[in-house]
Formats: C-alpha cells, structure tokens, sequence
C-alpha cells in the first residue's frame, strides 16, 4: 500500500501565464510510513495533498496508489479509488452539525454503498479505536476540537485507506490535544500500513513523524535536521 508520485508538475492559470504550484516532485511513501511536509504559505503544500488524492490532475508527471497508475484510470474508477483507498482529513474537522459521531461515519459508508451491518460494526470499531466509544451520541457541538478532529480522523478511516492525506489537523488545538492527535495518525499509519503524508506548520509534530519534507516554490525537498525536535 505505498503512494508513488514521480515528476509531478502541475500549473494554475494565472493572467496571461501559469502558475507552477508543483516542480517536478517525487515522493515515495511506504506503507506504515509517516511523512511530514512542511512549507511556507503558498508553497504548494496543499496542491501535493490534491494531486496525491486524485481531486486534481498533474500536468505531468504520475501518481500510482497501491501500483495502480491513477491517470490510467477513467472518472468513475478514480472516484471510486478515491472513495475507497485514500482517507482525506482536513484542518477543520468537517463534520455536519445535525450528525452524532456515529452517523458522521455511516454517512459515508452510506455514500459509498456499504449495507448497514457492516456498516454500523465498522464504525463501532473505529469510534472505539480513536477512543471515542461513550461519544458515538453526541453531535459536533457537544464535542471538544479534539473529539470532532477524532471523529474526522474514524471517519477517513471507514473506507479502509491505504492513502492518508492529512493537511493541518491541529491548527485548531492547544498544543497538547494537537499532539495526541498526530500520535493518533502516527499509530494509525503503524497498524493499518497506510502511507501517511502529513502536512503541519507546527515544528513540534516534525519528531513524531519518519520523516519530515519542506516544500519550497512547489519544490520538495529533506527537511534541515537541525528544524526537527
Ligand atoms: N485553484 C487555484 N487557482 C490558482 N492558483 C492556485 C489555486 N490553488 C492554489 N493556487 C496557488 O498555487 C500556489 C500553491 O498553493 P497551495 O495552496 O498548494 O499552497 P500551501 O503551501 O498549501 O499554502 P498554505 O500553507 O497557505 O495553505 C500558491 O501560489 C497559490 O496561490
């Protein structure tokens, strides 16, 4: 389950020209591998999540999920390895207001067509594995920012990823729950072998991770080892 991404080039228009948000980037992740990205803002760090998770098509270069070529691969059968392979969790946790933890994770499995049973068992586990068991009832509002990220985090995990793209979990938490956080994703990637690309502003989440990358003008590169605690 490794993500391979191999000259990858992609543009935005921008006026009369493009602009280059990813120059020739490469990256391998191996399963049960945890990488941090890091960057200054507008350094394309984003763009590398988008394109790795198939919701934007390089220009050039390729991405292979599990050995599989995405670009080879029409709309349908995208979306589907979208849907089933790559769990996405974002800066906010995203969950909808009138949902209880529960339901946020059969939405999904509801979307993507998994019968109820199934369902209802995967979700138990996965509220039980983020720690969340005696919160499965309760909505977004009677949450901590720790909880609902967690639930965002149960939820990416619903279809079985062996891709997981996680771009800023912690901007909004205290420096304590935003570590528990990225210790979560960090024993997630070792248990379910996924191939985990991290995307953080914080230093201090640089030396819970394998490795650590720094995005440039849409560069990637290694990371200073001095920056990393
Ligand atoms: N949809 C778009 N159309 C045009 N330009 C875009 C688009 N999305 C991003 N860009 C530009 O591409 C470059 C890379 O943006 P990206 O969002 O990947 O950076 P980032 O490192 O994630 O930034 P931040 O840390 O601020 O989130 C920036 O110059 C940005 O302005």
């Amino acid at each position: 389950m490794t993500l391979t991404m191999t000259g990858v080039r992609l543009t935005y228009p921008d006026g009369e020209r493009r602009l280059t948000a990813l120059d020739d980037v490469s990256l391998t992740v191996a399963p049960g591998e945890i990488v941090a990205v890091t960057g200054p803002s507008g350094s394309g760090k984003s763009s590398l999540l988008a394109v790795a998770g198939t919701l934007v098509t390089a220009d050039a270069g390729t991405v292979e999920v599990d050995g599989v070529d995405v670009s080879g691969l029409d709309q349908k059968r995208r979306d589907r390895l979208r849907r089933e392979r790559i769990g996405f969790v974002f800066q906010q946790a995203n969950l909808l207001a009138s949902l209880t933890a529960v339901d946020q994770l059969l939405l999904v499995a509801h979307v993507a067509g998994t019968s109820r049973d199934t369902a209802r068992e995967r979700a138990t586990e996965l509220l039980d594995y983020v720690g969340l068991s005696a919160k499965r009832g309760k909505r977004p509002h009677e949450l901590s920012g720790g909880e609902r990220q967690r639930v965002a985090v149960a939820r990416s995990l619903m279809g079985s990823p062996a891709v997981l793209l996680v771009d800023e979990p912690t901007s909004a938490l205290d420096a304590e729950r935003g570590r528990a956080v990225v210790g979560l994703l960090r024993d997630i990637t070792r248990d379910r072998k996924t191939a985990t690309i991290l995307v953080t502003h914080d230093p201090r989440h640089l030396g819970l991770t394998d490795r650590a990358l720094v995005m440039r003008d849409g560069r990637l590169g290694a990371q200073d080892p001095a920056a990393v605690g």
